[in-house]
Order: C-alpha cells, then sequence, then structure tokens
C-alpha cells in the first residue's frame, strides 16, 4: 500500500513550536523505508500520526489514494516497538492469536497464528509464557503478531534497540526475510545507522525539531549487503554528514550509532 503526505504538519495541543512542519512524500507501495534523525526531533511522533493515533495540525496523510481517518484504520497499519507488550498472562501461541482481533473486518487471516510462530521460528515455544522466553524471543512473538493481522504497513519503532549486537542482528535477518515474502511497506525508526544502510531500500533523515526531510537517500545496492562493500561506507558517511550538519555539529568516524 503506498503512503502519500502532503505539507503535514503537526504541534502537540498547547505547544507553540511545531514537532514536524511541512512534510511533503510519497512512499511507494513495498518500499523499506528507515528513519533516522536525533533524539526528540519527531520521528515517533510521525509514526504516531501515520498510525492515526495523533491528527495532522495541517496537511494529510493518504494511504493508496485514500485520506486516512484516524484509529478506524486499524487494519491497514499493524505497529512494532522496543518493548514486545505480552500479556504475562497469556502463552506465546494465545499472545499472537489476539491479533486475530484486529485483521481486516470480515475477512480471514492472512496467516494462523501455528504459521506465524513457525516463521519466526518458535513453534517450539508456543505454550510458554513470555517470562520464559528471552528479550530476542519475546520480540520474535510480536513479529509472529504483525504476520497475522496481515497488515500491509508496518510501523516499527526501534523494535530491536533493547537487544544486544547479536540478537539485533539475527532478527533484522528475519525481518528482512519476512520483507522480502510478504513485501509489506515499511517505516522503521532506528538509532543505528549501519543497521539502516544494511536493511533500508531508502533513508529518510530528519532535521532536528521542526522535523523536515534534511535527505533522503535510496541505497542502491543488491542484498545481502556487505559492510566492507566500498559503496556501504559511502552511504554511511553520506548519512552521517547529513545527520551531523542538519544538526549543526560535525561528524566523527565513529558514529556508528546516532544517539
Ligand atoms: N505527548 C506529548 N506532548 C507534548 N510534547 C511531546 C509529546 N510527545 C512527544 N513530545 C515532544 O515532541 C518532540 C518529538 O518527540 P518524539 O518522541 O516524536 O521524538 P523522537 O525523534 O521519536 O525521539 P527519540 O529518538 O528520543 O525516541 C520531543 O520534543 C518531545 O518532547
Amino acid at each position: 500500500m503506498d503512503i502519500h503526505l502532503k505539507a503535514l504538519t503537526f504541534s502537540y495541543p498547547n505547544h507553540t513550536q511545531a514537532v514536524l512542519r511541512g512534510l511533503t512524500l510519497d512512499i511507494p507501495s513495498g518500499q523499506f523505508v528507515a528513519i533516522i534523525g536525533q533524539s526528540g526531533c519527531g520521528k515517533s511522533t510521525l509514526l504516531r500520526l501515520l498510525a492515526g493515533l495523533l491528527s495532522p495540525t495541517h496537511g494529510h496523510i493518504a494511504f493508496n489514494g485514500t485520506l486516512s481517518t484516524g484509529p478506524s484504520q486499524a487494519h491497514t497499519v499493524a505497529w512494532m516497538a522496543q518493548s514486545p507488550a505480552l500479556l504475562p498472562w497469556l502463552t506465546t501461541y494465545q499472545n499472537v492469536a489476539l491479533a486475530l482481533k484486529f485483521t481486516r473486518t470480515g475477512k480471514s487471516p492472512l496467516m494462523s497464528p501455528e504459521e506465524a510462530l513457525d516463521r519466526v521460528g518458535l513453534s517450539q515455544y508456543a505454550h510458554e509464557y513470555p517470562h520464559r522466553l528471552s528479550g530476542g524471543m519475546q520480540q520474535r512473538v510480536a513479529l509472529a503478531r504483525l504476520l497475522v493481522q496481515g497488515a500491509p504497513i508496518w510501523l516499527m519503532d526501534e523494535p530491536f534497540s533493547a537487544l544486544d549486537e547479536l540478537t539485533r542482528e539475527n532478527l533484522s535477518d528475519t525481518l528482512l526475510d519476512l520483507w522480502q515474502w510478504l513485501k509489506p511497506t515499511i517505516l522503521w525508526v532506528t538509532h543505528h545507522i549501519y543497521e539502516a544502510v544494511r536493511l533500508a531500500d531508502r533513508i529518510l533523515v530528519l532535521s532536528p525539531r521542526p522535523a523536515q526531510i534534511a535527505a533522503d537517500l535510496e541505497i542502491i545496492l543488491p542484498r545481502p549487503r556487505d559492510e566492507n562493500h566500498p559503496q556501504f561506507s559511502a552511504y554511511v558517511n553520506q548519512l552521517r554528514k547529513s545527520l551531523f550538519s542538519s544538526n549543526g555539529q560535525e561528524s566523527t568516524s565513529n558514529d556508528r550509532f546516532i544517539a
């Protein structure tokens, strides 16, 4: 499903300074977009607007040419955050099956909870409770929930940032496999420049508040991507420059993470 933002501006109620100002953007269906920017610049606010949890102050958002109508679009977007938000009194299977309530009204789910758990490698843990799962496994349950929900747009707000590097890399690979298979449109907020270049089709750099698009970079490299490829480093350097110049700072070669 494609996404169109037109002059999107947003201020929180009773706040005079806008968080986002005049964002105009087209995201084609099935594109994997990473969003990076300094802490507090408005990345999560942008995702909340796309989820219909907030309404634009000016401008609009359209999905496949139809104006967004707020939270009633629950079947259009699925959300994944840093915390998996599993219900501790339900098993893995029951937590995933809860997502059936958010599938497209009147249509049978695209994927059963059993198949979704199999896809994320957790079939053997279907009857375990969340406290018996590691942080990485809990985020796999959250991924399985996305699969069952079957939404064409996945909004992902730093979903792996609380995990150790190796687990994060494993989960990123799983996410990439799932995206290549199902081709949802992904908007993925991250603080990791390398991870963004490794996974995304396109990277948007937001400038500090009020956020505008400081850079819009397409990553043209075959997958799987090799961090040692010279073009990979060129993208990383380009992003680092845009990020720090939009913030009025000098970048250093060690800025693997933004903040
Ligand atoms: N409910 C709210 N009411 C008022 N201001 C808010 C609210 N939520 C966020 N803000 C402010 O809006 C700005 C953008 O916040 P947001 O969480 O979107 O930033 P972010 O780029 O996602 O940050 P981070 O990378 O640290 O998660 C910040 O200055 C924040 O303080």
